[in-house]
């Protein structure tokens, strides 16, 4: 049991998905260093997420977001939690398909709702419908979240501890792979 598991995981899927929270727990679990691209961005710029679109705009967050990216991916190790718009470049597809083992988190528009409409720190989510642009976004993303995967959790009305479960055991039970 486990002696397959890959060096890195990366979990991909929209805001509210979970990545963040999940990604901390399966990193203890495992023994791994646990990164998010986005609390990596805002350590090293001192300032928060809003603030960087504000100045920079969405196109400057995503070259930062691109080069913590190609940054962290070199590490061995690690589950990286990404942002939700990680998956749209195609650069940055090919990095998290190369260097890890990449897990998307995937929840109903519904769901994702409830959990991020209250939130300020998601600059996507704020003056506009949010569950109109979730919905958007999911049918813009799930095609890229879907063929960026290795391995799809549904994370739906389950608690967190039930999600960790599940990637466990699918980590777990993962045959020797190409995957580093
Ligand atoms: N499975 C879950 N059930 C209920 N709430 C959750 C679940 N996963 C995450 N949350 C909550 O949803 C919010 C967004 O989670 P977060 O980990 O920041 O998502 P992401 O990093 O994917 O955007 C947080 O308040 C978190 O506590
Ligand atoms: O979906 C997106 O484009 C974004 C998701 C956010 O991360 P989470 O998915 O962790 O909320 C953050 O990177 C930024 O606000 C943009
Ligand atoms: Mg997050």
């Amino acid at each position: 049991m486990g002696e397959h598991i890959p060096s890195n995981i990366f979990l991909i899927g929209l805001m509210g998905a979970g990545k963040t929270t999940v990604g901390k727990v399966i990193a203890k679990n495992l023994g791994k260093t646990f990164y998010d691209t986005d609390q990596v961005i805002e350590q090293r710029t001192g300032v928060k997420i809003p603030t960087i679109f504000e100045l920079e705009g969405e196109s400057g967050f995503r070259k930062r977001e691109t080069a913590m990216l190609e940054e962290l991916s070199e590490q061995q190790n690690i589950v990286l939690a990404t942002g939700g718009g990680a998956i749209i470049a195609p650069e940055n597809r090919a990095i998290l398909k190369q260097y890890g083992y990449v897990i998307y988190l995937r929840a109903n528009v519904n769901e994702l709702y409830l959990r991020t409409r209250n939130d300020k720190n998601r600059p996507l989510l704020q003056n506009v419908d949010v569950k109109a642009k979730l919905e958007q976004l999911f049918h813009a993303r799930n095609p890229l979240y879907t063929e960026t995967a290795d391995l799809i959790v549904d994370t739906g009305h389950q608690p967190v501890t039930v999600i960790i479960h599940k990637i466990e055991s699918a980590l777990n039970a993962l045959e020797p792979s190409c995957k580093p």
